[in-house]
């Protein structure tokens, strides 16, 4: 019996902060048509006149802020899960990562998993929470690529994780050390997406944005919209660690160009707290499994600032799941199930 092969994918990052990579990657990042969903002419007007050009040596500084002897955080806590994972699953498996966009790339994965004749392709996205822009994405490149091979092996996907129960735990044992009673406000800031996005996915058309409180439970209609399981994530951390509804809230960050984002948006949020005299913040980001630039510069550098400048004291942010070995299990546990 030949091996069994897995495919981690997670999103990707340049290959080095420089302005040249930053554009390289945000080129491909943005060029792809269910992150910036809009018509071919226009979308290539925007992205390569507008976006790239101009957010490039922008985002290329901040690249430069988290990036250290380890490289990306994002890809070097990528190959630390893909090698734990590996390890634990043993040789009956072949595991491999990818990046949706710059590398590791999914075709050089694909080709490995390929060469070592698996007789079956198991590909987990790695993104807690179902999105077109994100695991759709995967989804499609990993199909497209697959698509045209002469042997199409067994092939399954895993769509979206965001209860899985050792996942939750993971998060929430990371929040014990800071003790989260004694902070005023716990925030859930997942990353944002365009609320077309939203509606997009809603295949019934008459759920999402259209309902008071669309996404605030999850239901047989909304089960697979990224803010109900946003949402829902959020609650079954809050519960695991007792932490009332009203003691935690929800917001979106990341927000890019002037149309509207899923909300509330996470900077709304901490002028609401603000004004409210709240003073210390704990923040979980759990649409990452690793960290990266916008857990490590967008929560813990920006949103400090910001809410340090509105009066709060301390945003402090709760690490993500990296090499966590309860993390690992539950990939272990997608895999074998
Ligand atoms: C949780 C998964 C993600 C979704 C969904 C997502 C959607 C999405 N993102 C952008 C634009 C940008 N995102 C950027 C960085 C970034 N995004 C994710 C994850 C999701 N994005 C991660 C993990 C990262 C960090 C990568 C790293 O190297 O650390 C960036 C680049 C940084 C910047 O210039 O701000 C952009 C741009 C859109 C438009 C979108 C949905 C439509
Ligand atoms: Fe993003
Ligand atoms: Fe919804």
């Amino acid at each position: 019996m030949g091996k069994k092969g897995v495919l981690l994918v997670n999103l990707g990052t340049p290959d080095s902060p420089e302005v040249s990579d930053v554009r390289t990657y945000l080129d491909e990042f943005l060029m792809d048509e269910r992150v910036i969903d809009i018509n071919a002419f226009k979308r290539t007007l925007l992205v390569k006149g507008i976006i790239v050009p101009f957010r490039s040596p922008k985002t290329s500084k901040l690249y430069k802020e988290i990036w250290d002897e380890n490289g990306s955080p994002l890809l070097y806590f990528s190959k630390i899960q893909v090698a734990m994972v590996q390890e634990k699953l043993g040789g009956e498996y072949h595991v491999e990562l990818a990046m949706r966009y710059q590398n590791p790339s999914i075709a050089s994965a694909l080709d490995k998993l390929k060469a070592a004749m698996v007789e079956s392709i198991q590909v987990i996205p790695l993104f807690p929470q179902y999105a077109s822009a994100s695991t759709g994405s995967v989804i499609q490149k990993v199909m497209e690529l697959v698509g045209k091979w002469q042997t199409i092996p067994p092939i399954s996907f895993i769509n979206s994780f965001h209860d899985n129960e050792l996942m939750i735990d993971t998060f929430a044992q990371n929040a014990e050390k800071y003790q989260p009673e004694s902070y005023d406000q716990i925030l859930f800031s997942f990353h944002g997406l365009p609320e077309r996005q939203l509606k997009k996915c809603d295949h019934s058309g008459q759920h999402c944005l259209k309902k008071n409180d669309c996404c605030a439970t999850l239901t047989d209609v909304n089960k697979f919209c990224y803010s109900a399981q946003c949402h829902d994530t959020a609650r079954l951390i809050a519960k695991r660690l007792n932490i009332p509804a009203e003691k935690y809230s929800v917001c979106f960050q990341s927000r890019l160009g002037k149309e509207p984002w899923v909300q509330p948006y996470t900077s709304e949020v901490l002028k609401e707290l603000a004004e409210k005299g709240k003073k210390r913040l704990l923040v979980f980001c759990p649409a990452f499994v690793a960290d990266c630039l916008e857990t490590l510069y967008e929560v813990s550098v920006e949103y400090h600032e910001e809410f340090r400048a509105l009066g709060g004291e301390e945003v402090q942010l709760v690490a993500s799941l990296n090499d966590d070995p309860k993390f690992i299990e539950a990939l272990v546990a997608m895999v074998k199930n």
